[in-house]
């Protein structure tokens, strides 16, 4: 894919360099119950196929003292960026357009800010507004038809943690029980459930569970899930990854005919839509099917009743969800292959894009009730979210960082460098792809302490500065004297680079070249990832060079667009890569 025009300095990838410059740079496990073939004729899992198969295949730049929210600043011409191309603008605001599929963004003219932007004046962003790290989006897990559900939850949540740390919960249900089981908290999964009576008070042999972090509706106690609702004909909770692109607009309409909402979150609706749902008097799956066939976005969720659990992926398939067999023979779904790992369950396969699957008393059964669309499965889950043990739509996250390292040794390398030092924890699979394809040897330069978690990294700049220092901490003798190549997954506000390139200074490297395996993130994620609004992002307003000069860096270079497209190979065009493209599949509806 061509590399869009260098218009402000490459940023698409490439490199920048400070002066004077530096070159560029299970087989097959039975399930309690029947059938186990899909049942929709668009099923992917093919008519007689068996249904448990294997599976095919914070900018937020400290600002100096009397910067804070001053006015926004960009690099102008005369950026020194070395290759790569720019990408196209997101709009400004969220837009209205309703669904498109595939459009770019606007884009202004030579790849300049589309109008609405703010005013530039050739320098370099500062943007003292609040925000948390990056790693945010949610994680669910559920279980059926086992004697241990809410204890196998528990363990898949705590595999999940890395996908939400803001509140966790789990729902169970018994058979013949009259009400859902539940319990939830704010707080980590080792802290909602820190006392074990409230996981044993949880009876049930089917169960579903949710690690939150919001996208939509606040950081509330009431918005963690799962969400619970009791219906006319029996309890219902709802477990969701993702993010509802017009969640607002059918927020409207449900209350306009007399829904009263109990939380701010986007999900909510999911329940308010099966209560008012045609099939209201229907099964389950039906109502389910209603409900989502109105909704737009990223969902993949669970939806737990008294006879059955439902689990279903939007048709695109943002999110990822994978299906699993525990070693009775119970079926596990989850987020990321990695929680049925630990919660001893073997992966069988992902739930497909579009895919309702029914656990049931009757067994389990697959149906493709909506409309077929492009898969544009999230490219970031293989970048940063996804836990490096885990198989995401069908690749190993592991295999995939590692690669990214390699690439990006090949577009972006630094001659004559030391050694290369991983920025823990996201970049060590990429840092040791870089090392074994440049040839320069791997050191762990920078230790992570395992005593600090992001509970303590609050969204205050101040907190957030010193969460850097807390979290890492340089080795000097690995350091002192050497020309260093830091390698990290992602830069979002640039935050995290500009301590490690002060650290390192500080800790004797003699140069400190940046590499980042990931294109620059220029737009803001609809899809159920907590990015910052585009104007926090540094690359959104700064080219290469102008952000390689505000985390102080000698050479800065990114895995090019294009690069990460070519790794994608034929699949690139069923990824999602909005946040680096300005591709985005859906837009948001106010
Ligand atoms: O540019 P910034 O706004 O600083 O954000 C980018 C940083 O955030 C992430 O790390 P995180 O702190 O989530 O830790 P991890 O690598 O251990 O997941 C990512 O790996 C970068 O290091
Ligand atoms: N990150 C997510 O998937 C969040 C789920 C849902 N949109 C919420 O905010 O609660």
């Amino acid at each position: 894919m061509a590399a869009p025009p260098p218009t402000r300095g490459g940023r698409g990838g490439g490199a920048a360099a400070a002066p004077p410059p530096t070159p560029p740079t299970v087989g097959f496990v039975p399930l309690p119950g029947g059938a186990l073939a899909p049942r929709g004729a668009a099923s992917s899992g093919g008519g007689g196929r068996a249904l448990l198969r294997r599976p095919r295949r914070s900018l937020r730049p400290p600002a100096p003292a009397a910067a804070a929210r001053r006015p926004v600043r960009r690099a102008g011409a005369g950026a020194t960026a070395a290759a790569g191309g720019g990408a196209p603008r997101t709009p400004p605001g969220a837009p209205s357009a309703g669904i498109t599929d595939g459009a770019a963004a606007p884009t202004g003219a030579g790849g300049a800010p589309a109008a609405g932007a703010p005013p530039t004046d050739g320098g370099i962003l500062i943007d003292a507004a609040g925000g948390d790290h990056l790693r945010e989006e949610c994680g669910v897990v559920g279980v059926w038809g086992d004697a241990a559900a809410a204890a196998t939850c528990y363990y898949g949540l705590h595999a999940l943690q890395h996908r939400g740390q803001e509140g966790a919960g789990i729902v169970t249900s018994a058979p013949d029980a009259g009400e859902l089981l539940e319990h939830k908290g704010l707080g980590l999964v080792s802290e909602v459930f820190g006392n074990v009576a409230d996981l044993e008070r949880l009876t049930g042999t089917a169960a579903i569970g949710h690690n939150r972090y919001s996208t939509a509706g606040a950081k509330s106690v009431r918005n963690v899930q799962p969400l619970v609702a009791t219906f006319r004909d029996g309890p219902v909770s709802v477990a969701h990854n993702g993010n509802l692109t017009n969640a607002p607009r059918l927020r409207v309409e449900l209350e306009l005919r007399g829904s009263i909402f109990h939380t701010s979150s986007d999900t909510e609706v999911i329940l308010h839509l099966m209560a008012t749902s045609v099939s209201s008097a229907g099964e389950l799956s039906r109502r389910v099917a209603d409900a989502l066939g109105r909704v737009e976005g990223a969902y993949s969720v669970l939806i737990l009743s008294r006879d059955a659990l439902v689990a279903v992926r939007d048709p695109r398939g943002f999110r990822p969800l994978v299906l699993g067999a525990l070693p009775s023979g119970a079926p596990m779904l989850a987020s990321e292959s990695c929680a049925l790992d630990l919660a001893g369950a073997a992966l069988v396969r992902e739930v497909e894009p579009g895919e309702m699957l029914v656990l049931s008393a009757a067994g389990v059964t697959s149906d493709f009730p909506f409309a077929r669309a492009r898969r544009r499965a999230c490219v970031f889950e293989h970048i940063y979210f996804s836990k490096p043990s885990s198989v995401v739509f069908g690749r190993s996250v592991y295999a995939s960082r590692v690669r990214f390292g390699e690439l990006l040794a090949a577009t972006a390398g630094v001659p004559a460098a030391d050694v290369v030092v991983p920025v823990p924890e996201s970049g060590v699979p990429a840092a040791l792809g870089f090392s074994a394809a440049s040839g320069v040897p791997f050191q762990q330069g920078i230790l992570r302490s395992h005593y600090v978690g992001r509970t303590f990294i609050q969204p205050s700049q101040g907190v957030r500065d010193i969460g850097v220092k807390l979290k890492l901490a340089p080795v000097r003798s690995v350091i002192a004297g050497k020309v260093v190549v830091a390698v990290d997954d992602s830069i979002v506000r640039g935050t995290t680079s500009k301590k490690i390139v002060r650290m390192l200074r500080d800790a004797g490297a003699t140069e400190v070249h940046m590499r980042i395996a990931c294109p620059p993130i220029v737009g803001s994620c609809y899809y159920g990832v907590d990015t910052p609004d585009r104007e926090s992002l540094i690359s959104y307003r700064n080219d290469v060079e102008a952000t390689r000069a505000y985390i102080g860096a000698d050479s800065l270079g990114f895995l090019p667009l294009d690069g990460l497209h070519d790794f994608l190979g034929e699949e690139a065009d069923t990824f999602c890569d909005a946040c680096f493209s300005g591709n985005y599949p859906i837009l948001p509806v106010e």
